[in-house]
């Protein structure tokens, strides 16, 4: 009896300072922009340049479906600010095929020579070995993409043979090399003490973002919300006024410097209430974020980074967007007030 392979939900893996998560919708603008660059796109057989800007749409949809369906895995590779840099991927084969896979991979040129796609194609291959019942997986590469082949040579991919493949950018056939690995072979290859290894084995921890915010009252009970500015991650939301906490500084210290930072207005550390804290993992990091009451101030709040500013009704907090980790807060603000 053939066993039947089920999809799995694509993970969210960390390697060295990168995270590869499943492609989101909107992944296409970031996609079009570093694939639809000659230097790239020369490289892959199947894409055209110039890469029309629908294409990416279409190709993220085609990749949701296939991860839905088990028949292949795409992440996108995103550097330490959460930035998409590329993408990494396996398509499984069919049938008599089915314990093989064959991976892909490109790199926005601006991050070349820095060992993306190896620590992304290493992590995607060990992830792949260790839940999709793979027997090899292979690869193929243009025999003039030296970077390329001498990559997967790292990874321990052993040269099958040579041919040529139609490349649509290039307009014609190119020679190309095939390549494959087992199991045995990426382990062997990931020795103790190369920098696959190292970026493989100690993944650099998750960064954990310590941010303390007030909920300011006004004698009616509403609350001061600013709009986080433009060019600001999560720009456009609305959230509780204040900011990371610096190396060494004391919580209520930094509260206290955020609120005349951004607000213009002085608060005595005793009048902070500590009420309720946020924790939430953002695409690269974590945040954790105590959340202070504060009714007493002086000064009168205003926006003094651009940010608009709204006091608002405890009922009324649903029509301010607000960034996702704040979401689970509100409701003990709405029973609080
Ligand atoms: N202040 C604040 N930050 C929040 C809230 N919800 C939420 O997810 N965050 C996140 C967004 C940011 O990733 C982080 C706060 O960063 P920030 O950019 O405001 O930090 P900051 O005020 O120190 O500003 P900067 O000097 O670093 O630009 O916490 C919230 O309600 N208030
Ligand atoms: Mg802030």
């Amino acid at each position: 009896m053939s066993a039947l392979r089920l999809p799995i939900a694509s993970p969210t893996l960390a390697v060295g300072t990168f995270t590869l998560r499943a492609l989101k919708p909107d992944d296409a603008s970031a996609i079009h922009a570093r694939v639809n660059d000659w230097n790239v796109i020369r490289m892959l057989s199947r894409l055209p340049f110039p890469y029309p800007a629908d294409l990416a749409a279409q190709w993220i949809a085609e990749t949701l479906r296939q991860a839905r369906e088990g028949r292949a895995y795409h992440f996108a590779i995103l550097d330490s600010s959460g930035q998409l840099i590329g993408c990494v991927g396996l398509t499984l084969g069919q049938g008599a095929q089915k314990n093989a896979a064959s991976l892909g991979y490109w790199v926005a040129h601006s991050h070349w020579g820095q060992g993306v796609a190896r620590q992304a194609a290493c992590r995607v291959c060990r992830w792949a070995f260790a839940h999709l019942g793979l027997h090899t997986i292979t690869a193929t590469a243009a025999e003039d993409n030296a970077a390329s082949c001498a990559l997967l040579g790292r990874l321990g991919f052993r040269q099958t043979g040579k041919g040529e493949q139609s490349f649509m950018a290039r307009g014609g056939k190119v020679p190309v090399q095939h390549f494959t690995v087992t199991q045995p072979e990426l382990d062997a290859a990931l020795r103790p003490g190369t920098p696959e290894a190292e970026a493989q084995t100690s993944p650099v921890q998750r960064k954990l973002l310590l941010v303390v915010a007030a909920a300011l009252l006004d004698p009616d009970n509403r609350i001061l919300l600013a709009q986080r500015p433009e060019g600001k991650a999560l720009a456009g939301l609305w959230e509780f006024p204040g900011g990371k906490v610096e190396p060494g500084e004391e919580l209520e210290t930094a509260l206290v410097r955020e609120l005349y930072e951004e607000l213009g207005i002085d608060v005595g550390r005793a009048c902070l209430t500590p009420f309720t804290f946020a924790s939430h993992a953002y695409e690269t990091f974590d945040l954790l974020m105590p959340l202070y009451l504060c009714r007493q101030w002086q000064g009168t709040p205003q926006g003094r980074e651009g940010q608009a500013l709204a006091w608002v009704h405890a009922d009324d907090l649903a029509s301010y967007p607000m960034p996702p980790a704040d979401l689970p807060l509100l409701p003990f603000l709405r029973a609080l007030l």
